[in-house]
């Protein structure tokens, strides 16, 4: 379904585990900061909501959603953290470098999971122009950040 479709803020939160001794890493990209800000926020807000302890939540930034796969790893391989959540926001320009950042984000942090044997969540806006990346940092269609931190808590939950 198409984020059109669905506000990112709906989400079931019966049955969701209890995450009070959990810890969370956020790893926070650079770029675009007026959108990845409000995603951090959405993912910050959505953690504590649901029972974490603010001393459990670890955030780090790097500068571009290119390098969210090592900041991610780097935080994955620590036996505290059980779960990695990635924010970016990756925005079409003239050329195919879009294509190459967001093909190897996504396939980067697929592997760290995989890797770490634990959730890193893929919360990386990659929208063709700024409205629709403000529409969905806090906008007409939600958060993705909050669905990012919900993510994070049932993967938890498995
Ligand atoms: N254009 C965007 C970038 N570009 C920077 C890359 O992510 C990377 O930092 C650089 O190529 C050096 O390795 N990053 C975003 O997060 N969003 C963009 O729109
Ligand atoms: C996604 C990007 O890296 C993008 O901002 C680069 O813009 P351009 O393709 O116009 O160089």
């Amino acid at each position: 379904m198409a984020t059109d479709q669905k506000n990112l803020n709906e989400y079931s939160d019966k049955n969701l585990v209890d995450i009070s001794d959990r810890q969370f890493a956020i790893v926070v990209s650079e770029w675009n900061e007026e959108v990845t800000s409000s995603l951090f926020e959405g993912a910050m807000a959505t953690l504590l909501k649901h029972g974490a302890t603010p001393d459990n939540i670890i955030r780090k930034n790097v500068p571009g959603s290119f390098e969210l796969t090592l900041g991610a790893q780097w935080m994955a391989q620590k036996a505290t953290v059980d779960a990695v959540i990635c924010i970016g926001c990756v925005i079409q320009g003239e050329t195919r470098h879009f294509d190459f950042i967001c093909d190897a984000v996504a396939q980067g942090i697929t592997n760290v999971g995989l890797k770490f044997n634990k959730p890193v969540i893929f919360g990386v806006l990659t929208p063709d122009n700024q409205q629709q990346a403000l529409e969905r940092a806090g906008g007409k269609h939600g958060n993705k950040g909050i669905e990012a931190a919900i993510t994070a808590i049932k993967m938890l939950g498995f």
